[in-house]
């Protein structure tokens, strides 16, 4: 699913209007219908709101909302926010007219005394969205800090007042901090962003009808991954198969003291589909590996503790995994250098694997094509250099993809995959529950295991994040967030792969 910016947005609306044709008056009375049945799915006509809106459009959407919302039995409140002399959007103007009389409306200017709230009021925030030009100031930063201090519930229509969209907001700027915010048709970049997103709170998009033909024809580097797309990707197994039609993949990881990580990702390997597996470990994981993981075969290397030299034939194997586990000793150095030296199927590389990368960067030109990385946000910077910012470190991801002709899961909530291609796709599955050691361990099986499987690097990428967080998501609703380890990404995956194919 493509994801817009704001000028797109505005683009989408107006070729809607002009195509459908419907009025932009009309536009806005579906967002607002759209909002309002969010709002009702959610609260009892008990509940009490008061909607705080801005000049323009966002506004407007308030206005009508509020409308809908008192005609539908609940108690609403209006507060008109404006800055002396600031024009107002003609469906602004429109929707304040129809505004039934009944509704309590003040205007709140500057040096306002802020409104006392009612005990469980939700505050509707629809101060500005997509139009925002320029950081909140005055009276409409007053308001955003106001509510950001009464400590209640606050829903954001389509973008929390003062959050630019598709750009950085500035680090001093005042934001509604919303509790939620239902958005319109789909969710902005800024929202998948791990700063930005912050303000957010948990985000739903509502469809409003924008044309289909416009959604398919523009064209933008950013996308939202869909549980269809997906579930596209997923391929049968087949009723003659045998071991060896579903790839060989090899791990190379594991040290003293880690030898937890490469088992994570041994087993999450298996449970990815894997026709045969080996992991390559030291001496000194050898009964570890053999007790813990028996379907997976061994090589041991020469050295008791980490890795030193590549013990196989690469052409064995249809995919080969490093990092987990694996440390960063200068001989592991030197073992990795001559491994890339040779001609090797697909790649992925993870954890140690990128520090080491990272700490000699010549090593980064001798990768094959179409290799796979999955830094965080960390190991990301020590490979790309820092960013200053969320979307400046999109372009570092984009150009670094680029360069190297590598596909990398920047990982995190909603991670990203850059494409050599420069496109970014936005996960969707996962939740806080996987922040925890050794979830990115079982990441690196997974995609081992698919890419060992036949699937192209994009594929793999998407395939793997998606099923991987879902495995999060299901393991989360029957253990809950806190209580979550990475083993149990493992233990859920077969139901994730069952989740997504009954979908
Ligand atoms: N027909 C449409 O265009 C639709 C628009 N929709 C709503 O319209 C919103 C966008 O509306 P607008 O483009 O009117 O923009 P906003 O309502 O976000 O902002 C209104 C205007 O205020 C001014 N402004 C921007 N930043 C300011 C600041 N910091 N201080 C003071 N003034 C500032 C700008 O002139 C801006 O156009 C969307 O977020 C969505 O809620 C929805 O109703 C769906 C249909
Ligand atoms: N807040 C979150 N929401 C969704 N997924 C998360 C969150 N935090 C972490 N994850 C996921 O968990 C994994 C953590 O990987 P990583 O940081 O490498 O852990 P480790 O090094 O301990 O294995 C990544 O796939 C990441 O996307
Ligand atoms: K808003």
């Amino acid at each position: 699913m493509k994801i817009l910016t704001a000028a797109q947005t505005r683009e989408a609306d107006a070729y809607t209007i002009q195509q459908e044709p419907v009025s932009s008056l009309d536009l806005m009375e579906r967002a607002a219908a759209a909002l309002v049945a969010w709002l009702r799915q959610r609260y009892s006509a008990q509940v009490p709101f008061v909607f705080f809106c801005g000049p323009g459009n966002n506004g407007g959407d308030g206005l009508a909302a509020a409308r809908l919302l008192f005609q539908a039995g609940y108690e609403v409140q209006v507060f008109l926010v404006e800055e002396a002399g600031q024009c107002k959007s003609q469906d602004f103007t429109q929707n304040l007219q129809r505004l039934p009389s009944e509704i309590s409306t003040h205007t709140l200017q500057a040096g306002f005394g802020f409104p006392e709230m009612e005990f469980g009021a939700i505050v509707v925030d629809a101060l500005f969205g997509s139009g925002l030009s320029r950081p909140l100031q005055g009276v409409y930063a007053q308001v955003a800090e106001e509510i950001n201090q009464a400590g209640v519930t606050v829903v954001a229509v389509d973008v929390p007042s003062g959050l630019f969209t598709d750009a950085p907001t500035p680090e001093d700027a005042v934001v509604v901090q919303a509790t939620y915010t239902v958005t319109f048709e789909r969710p902005k970049l800024a929202f998948l962003l791990p700063k930005s997103g912050a303000w957010v709170g948990e985000w739903h998009a509502v469809p409003i009808g924008l044309h289909p033909e416009f959604l398919q024809q523009v064209a933008t580097p950013y996308q939202l991954l869909t549980n269809a797309y997906v579930k596209s990707l997923l391929k049968a197994r087949q009723k003659y198969a045998h071991k060896g039609t579903y790839g060989h993949a090899l791990l190379i990881g594991g040290s003293y003291g880690k030898m937890g990580a490469l088992v994570l990702a041994a087993k999450a390997a298996l449970r990815a589909g894997i026709g045969l597996l080996t992991v390559q470990i030291p001496q000194v994981g050898y009964s570890i590996v053999q007790t813990a993981v028996p379907e997976a075969m061994a090589l041991t290397d020469a050295h008791e503790l980490h890795f030193t030299r590549f013990m196989g034939q690469p052409e064995t194997y249809e995919c080969i995994g490093i990092g987990p586990g694996l440390g960063q000793a200068e001989d592991t150095r030197l073992a990795l250098e001559n491994l890339f030296r040779q001609h090797l199927p697909p790649l992925v590389l993870d954890a140690d694997a990128l520090n080491l990368l990272a700490a000699d960067r010549t090593l980064l030109r001798t990768l094959p094509q179409d290799t796979i990385l999955t830094p965080h946000l960390k190991e990301f910077e020590r490979l790309a250099g820092p960013a200053t910012d969320d979307f400046h470190r999109l372009q570092l991801l984009q150009s670094f993809c680029q360069e190297h002709r590598c596909y990398v899961v920047l990982k995190g909530a909603h991670s990203c995959v850059g494409t050599p291609t420069g496109d970014f796709y936005f996960n969707t599955t996962g939740n806080p529950g996987m922040a925890t050691g050794g979830s990115g361990d079982v990441l690196t099986g997974i995609l081992t295991a698919l890419r060992a499987q036949g699937h192209s690097a994009l594929e793999t990428c998407l395939l793997g994040v998606y099923l991987h967080g879902l495995a999060g998501d299901l393991a989360a609703k029957e253990m809950g967030q806190a209580s979550l380890i990475a083993s149990d990404l493992t233990t859920y995956l077969g139901k994730a792969f069952l989740a997504l194919e009954a979908s």
